[in-house]
């Protein structure tokens, strides 16, 4: 099943583009999915999406379409992104807060705000007895450092993975939301405090990731045991351009040199979930940066995914566009399948909770196990499982951790030790090297004298 979405938004000309090139657009629809670009030579690009949003589309249609499942996933603990890709000023920004994140007119609220009224309205009209927890963090990354964006003085956030939890930012302040206006205040200081950061810095926004994280935690209440946990994470990308090209120097330069690696790294990421084979293990390079390393569970594999391709339809920007929908295109072939986070209570007749962490091998194996068995002696394996560490206890998990780390840092200075060992070793040998050199030579010399004595006494 394929879940990436990967949707394409034409804002509307800007004036700047108004004047330069009057309405001429580089863009011609063919239908709600499919298009024409032309470049700069007049050659024309066809394109294929899920949806294209023209100018003048709504708002709520990009979040009715690409959004609202994701939200409902998360809800249901299946995570998701949604990632605003494209150049500076092509509308990641404005797709994702709105023109303006509090003070916008209904209709033109962004994604973020409707994916907060979405999963508020979504728990109230709930049926199920859960009680849910939301809480939001927001991150920027910028230059491959990770900021917190509702702590300033946090500004290199460390990543970790926890078999529990998938990634976790270490340490990054989590905000509980109980409404939209308590998530709406928070967003609104993160999004001030990235601007005084970015005058902090003497950076652009545009020169950096933002990332808005919502956990959604939900209780089954009826039955305490169960604790589902889903991740949504928006994504309004530093702009894609090509600054290299323009001949910038210092640190324009490598600001740009970053954010290309980052997105070379989330398109190789796409590019490999893309190429994988159904039941054949590929490595995704999630770790070659730290956007994609935050993404990594959230991203492909088992997860939804959603990407908006921003991109202007001014004929002066149709490379950087078709450098934009490329990206898209290649998104577009991920092919994964869904996966829900989930903690279950197997034994409420304990004290002490026993968790366990539902991953797709375990799935893969007790539905083996069901095909032969009765669900009860499957819940009494399971158990037992647990029990004999055969399926992992997310209890001990930072147990496994500190263990893991523990027997990697003595293997580490073991194996420094044994280096140290060696280079004394080989020095030691080097010296008696020297010395069995020196009482070759003496005896070398010595016989040679001998030699010469006899042959002396030979001739007299
Ligand atoms: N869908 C849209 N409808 C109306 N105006 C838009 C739309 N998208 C963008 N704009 C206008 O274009 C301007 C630039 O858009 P925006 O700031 O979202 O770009 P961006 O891609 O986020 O750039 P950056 O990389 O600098 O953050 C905005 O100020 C906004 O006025």
């Amino acid at each position: 099943m394929s879940t990436m979405k990967v949707c394409v938004l034409f804002r509307p000309l800007n004036s700047k583009e108004l004047s330069e090139f009057g309405d001429a657009v580089s863009v011609q629809g063919i239908n709600s999915e499919s298009f024409i670009v032309k470049d700069e030579k007049e050659q024309e690009f066809d394109f294929t999406f899920d949806r294209v949003f023209y100018q003048g589309s709504e708002q709520a249609d990009i979040y009715e379409f690409l959004a609202l499942p994701i939200v409902q996933g998360a809800l249901d603990a299946i995570n998701g992104t949604i990632i605003t890709y494209g150049q500076t000023g092509a509308g990641k920004t404005y797709s994702m807060e709105g023109p303006s994140i509090v003070d916008c007119e209904s209709k033109k609220k962004g994604l973020l705000r409707r994916v907060v009224d979405g999963l508020f309205e979504a728990i109230t009209n709930s049926e199920k007895p859960s009680k849910y927890t939301i809480k939001l963090s927001m991150v920027e990354i910028y230059m491959e450092k990770v900021r917190d964006l509702f702590d300033l003085s946090k500004d290199n956030i460390q990543i970790k993975e926890s078999k529990v939890h998938g990634i976790v930012l270490n340490g990054a302040t989590e905000v509980a939301i109980s409404n939209s206006a308590e998530a709406l205040q928070s967003l609104s200081s993160g999004i001030a405090n990235r601007a005084v950061g970015e005058t902090q810095m003497n950076m652009s926004s545009s020169r950096s990731h933002c990332l808005y994280i919502f956990t959604v935690h939900q209780d089954l209440t009826k039955d305490k045991s169960r604790t589902k946990f889903g991740k949504l994470i928006l994504v309004d990308l530093a702009g894609s351009e090509k600054v290299e090209k323009t001949g910038a120097e210092g640190k324009i330069l490598e600001e740009a040199k970053t954010i290309n690696q980052s997105l070379t790294a989330l398109g190789k990421v796409i590019n490999a979930m893309t190429s994988s084979t159904p039941g054949k293990p590929t490595h995704i390079p999630y770790r070659d940066s730290k956007l994609t390393r935050i993404l990594q569970d959230a991203l492909g594999g088992c997860s939804q995914t959603a990407l908006l391709c921003c991109c202007s339809p001014s004929p002066s920007n149709s490379s950087e566009s078709l450098s934009t929908l490329r990206f898209g295109a290649r998104a577009k072939h991920v092919k994964a399948s869904v996966h829900v986070s989930c903690k279950e209570d197997l034994d409420n007749t304990k004290d002490a909770t026993v968790y366990t962490y539902v991953d797709e091998s375990r799935e893969r194996i007790l539905a083996k196990l069901r095909e032969r068995m009765t669900d009860d002696d499957v819940l009494l394996l399971e158990k037992l499982f647990v029990l004999e560490g055969i399926f992992f206890d997310p209890n001990s998990i930072d147990e496994i951790d500190a263990a893991y780390e523990d027997v990697t840092s003595r293997t580490i200075s073991s194996l420094h030790k044994a280096v140290e060992e060696l280079s004394t070793g080989v020095e030691k040998m080097k010296m008696e090297n020297v010395a069995l050199k020196a009482s070759l030579k003496v005896s070398e010399e010595f016989y040679q004298h001998q030699l010469e004595r006899r042959s002396l006494c030979f001739i007299l």
